[in-house]
């Protein structure tokens, strides 16, 4: 059976790969960011809103890796996709390199060095540290995958492999309409919340701050056309309002980072959207969420 190589042992990677564990699944979890990692299994517990479940996971460390032949998940923050491209570029072959993370043009440092096989998930579940080093999982649906460079007839095959009951994934022919989707609703919530300092249930909670996201989903769509992904603004604010409902009283990760005085990803959100937006002489078109996320990279840089 082919090994899975899930880089990033934050809340998200530590559970797919316990999550892959225990469906029987070869997977090694491989630190990036630091050189601190024996070689070892260690136990990840974690709960769903149904159950507790606990897996012996491999953990190891990139660097002791010189090949990695099998599939190459990233759960990683976005900020370390330029290392970490550069770090895979000698390692990965042929093997399909798959992104699971928020964000706008997070997979162009593997473009730009011209990985063969680069495909992008949407991620429908949500995963935080408890105070014990224990997790709790919420898979809200299955996550989309879709093809951002290479083989569309691997994308089944890729699915497949990290598929499970327990963190369920699918194959998505049109993955840039679902990734703008997202990536304009944590343009709103992960610039708002932390500068409002405020949990995400605010936007259904306060019409005035809903206001200003509109504003934001507005600004982000017209850019979103302009790449070629027609959207519609009441779909978007939908989906804003749902997750606000789903997620009150939770900090959204932006948040997170600033108050643990960790490195943010709003270079992939909000100004990710005022750098595309100035590449195509539309610098104009985006104000709210420009300002917005530069306040917030400010508030990071401050707290650091
Ligand atoms: N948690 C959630 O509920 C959700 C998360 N997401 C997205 O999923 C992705 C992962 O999020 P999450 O697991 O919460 O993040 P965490 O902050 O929990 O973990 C991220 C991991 O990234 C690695 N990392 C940090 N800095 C660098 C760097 N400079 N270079 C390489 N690797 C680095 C670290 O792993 P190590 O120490 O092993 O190197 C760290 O543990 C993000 O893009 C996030 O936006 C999307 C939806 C929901
Ligand atoms: C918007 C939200 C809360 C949805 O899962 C998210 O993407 C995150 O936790 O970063």
């Amino acid at each position: 059976m082919e090994t899975s190589f899930i880089i990033g042992a934050g809340a998200i990677g530590q559970v797919l790969a316990a999550v892959l564990t225990l469906h029987g699944r070869n997977v090694v979890l491989l630190r990036g960011s630091t050189t601190r990692q024996e070689s070892a299994v260690q136990p990840v517990r974690f709960t769903t809103p149904e159950s507790e479940y606990q897996a012996g996971v491999r953990f190891d460390l990139l660097e002791r890796y010189p090949v990695l032949d099998g599939p190459v998940i990233l759960t990683s923050k976005s900020f370390g996709n330029a290392g970490l491209a550069r770090q895979l570029q000698n390692k990965t072959g042929h093997s399909p390199v798959l992104l699971l993370q928020n964000g706008l043009d997070v997979e162009q440092p593997f473009i730009d060095l011209a990985f063969p096989a680069v495909y992008r998930c949407v991620l429908f579940a949500t995963s935080q540290f408890a105070d014990d080093g224990s997790l709790r999982f919420k898979p809200v649906s299955a996550s989309p995958i879709g093809v951002v460079q290479g083989d569309a007839d691997a994308l089944p095959r890729l699915v497949e492999h990290i598929n499970t009951p327990l963190f369920p994934f699918c194959a998505e022919t049109d993955i840039q309409p679902v990734i703008w989707k997202k990536a304009i609703a944590n343009c709103v919530f992960n610039s708002i919340c932390p500068l409002l300092e405020t949990d995400n249930g605010i936007f259904h909670r306060d019409a005035e701050v809903m206001g200003l996201a509109r504003q934001v989903i507005g600004e982000c769509l017209e850019v979103a056309k302009r790449k070629g992904v027609v959207l519609q603004q009441d779909a978007v604010e939908e989906s804003v309002l749902m997750i606000s409902r789903m997620s009150d009283g939770q900090l959204i990760s932006t948040y997170q980072d600033i108050l643990s005085k960790r490195p943010t990803e709003i270079d992939t959100l909000n100004l990710a959207v005022a750098r595309m937006a100035q590449e195509m002489g539309l610098a104009d078109a985006v104000p709210q969420t420009r300002l917005l996320g530069a306040l917030t990279k400010m508030k990071s840089n401050i707290n650091r």
